[in-house]
């Protein structure tokens, strides 16, 4: 089967300081995979180097066998939440209908079928009360739930979330890996760069654990053991190694 992503020999860098370093990889249909690694391993980069956001050193990427500009409204992108402009006058249900821009058209108005589907999107993840609130007005948590709310909207067949779980209460946490279950059940792909060690068995079937290239991928009951994971943080490992049983 064609890989929904393939990443061949990936290099990239700012400036002369060199991030991502020949990293390899393909993900396969209907997988939810998490991405972890230390402070500074390159997960994010890697994410906007894929999506054609950094500029790459080396390296070929490929989407459902296409170059990215081919399949863009096929893939869908949710940046960590303090990369975002916030105080950018817009309200929640707006944020939202910025996911069916690929279908309404940038020029022409949306219908009220598509501000249906974005207030349901939004009752989905509990915000439809904070449709007309200003985003600056919303907590991070309510914030990440708009992001996830536009995910959903933009129906795409691959996603990338960056971090959407960080500084989230639990009630939010459960909200947002509901809706990555839903895409999931619906047959689709979802790459997450995730922080936490302790919930990576719990929500993810896959792993890739990068440090500056990928030191070990695969499904998450096979890779996820303490020496790979040792191996990804080094002397920065604080964890106390996989729950056993
Ligand atoms: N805009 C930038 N300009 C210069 N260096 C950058 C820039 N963005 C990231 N870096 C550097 O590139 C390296 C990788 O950063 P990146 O944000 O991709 O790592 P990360 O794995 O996502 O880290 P974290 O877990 O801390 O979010 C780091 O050393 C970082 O300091």
């Amino acid at each position: 089967m064609l890989p929904v992503l393939s990443v061949e020999g990936l290099s990239a860098s700012y400036r002369k300081n060199k991030v991502l370093d020949n990293v390899v990889f393909d993900v396969e249909p209907g997988t939810m995979t998490s991405i972890v690694g230390p402070n500074g391993a390159g997960k994010s980069t890697l994410l906007k180097v894929i999506l054609e956001l950094h500029p790459r050193l080396a390296g070929k990427v490929a989407f459902f066998g296409s170059p990215y500009p081919k399949v863009k409204s096929r893939i869908g992108y949710v940046p960590q939440r303090g990369s975002v402009d916030w105080d950018f006058p817009t309200n929640a249900l707006d944020v939202v209908m910025m996911g069916l821009y690929g279908k309404i058209g940038w020029l022409k108005w949306p219908k009220r079928s598509h501000r249906e589907k974005a207030m349901e999107a939004l009752a989905e993840m509990g915000m439809a009360d904070y449709a007309s609130r200003q985003i600056s007005q919303l907590s991070g948590g309510q914030q990440q739930r708009v992001f996830l709310a536009r995910a959903l909207v933009m129906d795409a067949d691959l996603y990338f979330l960056d971090e959407p779980l960080a500084g989230v209460d639990a009630a939010t946490e459960r909200a947002i890996m509901a809706t990555l279950n839903l895409l999931k059940s619906r047959g689709r792909t979802v790459l997450v760069v995730h922080h936490d060690l302790q919930t990576v068995e719990d929500y993810f079937d896959h792993v890739l654990l990068l440090n500056r290239s990928v030191i070990a991928h695969g499904p998450t009951e096979e890779i996820f053991n303490e020496s790979n994971i040792y191996r990804t943080y080094g002397g920065t490992l604080r964890w106390r190694g996989a729950r056993s049983g």
